[in-house]
């Protein structure tokens, strides 16, 4: 089965901060996923032939300037439909029931009393805790529908109209704080879609490589490989479908860890029968990224200096259409979508050339790190791939605020050299999902020796992930902290001074920059 023939859920996407959550809850119950933007053309939503639809829940009222709204042929396609949040106070809207805005909000942990158990809410008892995230609510339910849930502040909690199949929520039945809201998907995807949930890594896969051969055919396909979890997964991947077609292009732009250009090469020769060419073209990175202070300004550069490196690649090759990237669902997202605001540019999407002549080939686009990590494990990676920490395709130049020079390139290798080290000496290499050094454009007095010192802070940066989009700090104890210190400034001459940082994200993103 090709993944265009594989039984699909759509979620339409209104801008919501949980949107990418609910994909994730439905691949979790084995059945195929996909995020469009709201304004997706009703004929492409036709003809994916989805099972089921489900609209997200966005920051906008339906009668603000600009709500989006969804072509309303959508109600009559004979799929099911559930709105979440944002999502039922547009089907309510554009049915011909009313919206208000609410005097008394409602933000997280709220009782609901479930009036209809059957359908969607079947299992559930009578009192359920959701999660709610609402300053509208519906007040008079559609023609046709009838109320299935309440709380204390939205008599209107859920609603239905069995008949057309059109279910909708006020709560968040994707986060984990609605304590039986899987089981309330599970009803929507089993019950009432029908789904017969065979999906899982394996047809994923299976259906991945098909698609790839049937788009390429016999031409020739390059991948950016960068030694990381994604591209590593995307070339294993792809050369499945397309064998000795295709060529891995790994670029050391400059900004690359301690030893990890020889490490990276040496690994993939090891482990993969597969083409590999290794371009160092640190000089134009770095000549290119002189001056430059601003972050979004060293992503887009170094986005478009890595196009222009695999385009004279692929010229040496005799001119390839295909380029295969390992871009990810989060860098997609965080790059700014019809819906979402741009948090950074990530090189690989929000950063690439307009002029790019390559067509992109990205298997893994709609896939979270967890989900590409079960992946890799199911083509057989070997677990140092597939448990390799992340690292940003702009590496340290996103770690080193201000201008990138060489001395300091040189200051954070090695302060990123000690933390890795020392984390991995302390066995926590795995729980932690990413540790590095961060090098500041800032510097402090210390005294040294009995002399004074004046010199860099290198900032510490640990956190707890399980798909990049939410994270952490992590709580590593204070004596291993104090080994990261005490090697930091006696290893690296030029820092002075260490702190931790401290901030989740959100507020914070994981990268300093
Ligand atoms: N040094 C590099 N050389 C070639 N391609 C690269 C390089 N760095 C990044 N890329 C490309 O950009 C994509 C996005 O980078 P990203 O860091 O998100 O993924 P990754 O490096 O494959 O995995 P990981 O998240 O584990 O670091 C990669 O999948 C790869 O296709
Ligand atoms: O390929 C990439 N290109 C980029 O431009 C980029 N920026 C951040 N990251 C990685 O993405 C995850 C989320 O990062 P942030 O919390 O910093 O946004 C973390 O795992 C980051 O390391 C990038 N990866
Ligand atoms: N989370 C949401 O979808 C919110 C929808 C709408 N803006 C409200 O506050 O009611
Ligand atoms: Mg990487």
């Amino acid at each position: 089965m090709s993944l265009a023939e594989q039984e699909l859920i759509l979620v339409l996407d209104f801008g919501g901060q949980y949107t990418q959550l609910i994909a994730r809850r439905i691949r979790d119950c084995n059945v195929y996923c996909e995020i469009e933007p709201y304004n997706v053309a009703i004929d492409k939503i036709k003809a994916k032939q989805p099972k089921g639809i489900i609209f997200s829940g966005g920051p906008s009222s339906v009668y603000g300037e600009n709500a989006p709204t969804i072509d309303p042929r959508v109600y009559e396609l004979g799929v099911p439909v559930l709105g979440i949040c944002y999502g039922m106070q547009l089907m309510t809207h554009q049915l011909q029931g009313k919206v208000v805005s609410a005097e008394d909000h409602e933000y997280g942990r709220t009782n609901l009393k479930i009036v209809q158990c059957d359908n969607l809410f079947k299992g559930l008892a009578a009192d359920e805790e959701c999660w709610m995230s609402h300053g509208d609510r519906v007040e008079a339910v559609p023609p046709g529908f009838e109320i299935t849930a309440s709380t204390d502040k939205a008599p209107i909690a859920a609603m239905a109209n069995k008949e057309r199949s059109l279910y909708a929520v006020q709560f968040h039945p994707e986060v984990l704080h609605t304590p039986r809201g899987t089981e309330i998907l599970k009803n929507f995807l089993f019950a009432i879609c029908s789904c017969s949930g065979t999906w899982n890594m394996g047809s994923f896969s299976t259906e991945a490589i098909q698609e790839v051969k049937q788009r390429v055919g016999n031409r020739k396909v390059l991948c950016a490989l960068s030694g990381g979890v994604d591209s590593s997964v995307a070339a294993v991947l792809v050369h499945r479908a397309v064998g000795d077609n295709l060529t891995c292009v790994f670029v050391d732009h400059g900004l690359l860890r301690k030893n990890e250009a020889e490490q990276v090469v040496k690994t993939f020769r090891d482990l993969f029968n597969i083409k590999l060419v290794h371009v160092d073209a640190s000089e134009r990175f770095l000549e290119k990224l002189k001056g430059v202070t601003d972050p979004e300004q060293k992503r887009k550069i170094i986005g478009t200096e890595f196009i222009r490196v695999f385009e004279e690649e692929s010229r040496k090759l005799g001119e390839i259409d295909f380029l295969v990237q390992g871009t990810l669902y989060p860098d997609v997202v965080e790059s700014g979508t019809a819906t979402a605001a741009v948090i950074k540019s990530h090189h690989n999407v929000g950063g690439l050339p307009e002029d790019m002549k390559f067509e992109l080939v990205e298997p893994l686009r709609w896939l979270f790190k967890d989900e590409v990590r079960r992946l890799g494990e199911e083509l057989g990676l070997p677990a140092e791939i597939v448990w390799r920490q992340p690292f940003p395709g702009p590496g340290l130049a996103v770690r080193i605020l201000g201008e990138i020079t060489k001395p300091k390139l040189e200051i954070l290798r090695e302060a990123d050299f000690v933390v890795t080290d020392e984390i991995k000496r302390a066995g926590l290499d795995r729980e932690i999902w990413q540790y590095f050094a961060v090098l500041p454009d800032m510097r402090s007095v210390g005294v040294m020796g009995d002399g004074r010192t004046y010199a860099y802070a290198a900032v510490v940066r640990a956190v707890y992930s399980h798909d990049g989009m939410t994270a952490d700090w992590a709580k590593i104890p204070h004596d291993i902290l104090g080994n990261i210190s005490t090697r930091l400034v006696n290893e690296v001459a030029e820092i002075n001074r260490v702190v931790y940082d401290i901030t989740s994200k959100p507020p914070g993103t994981i990268e300093w920059e």
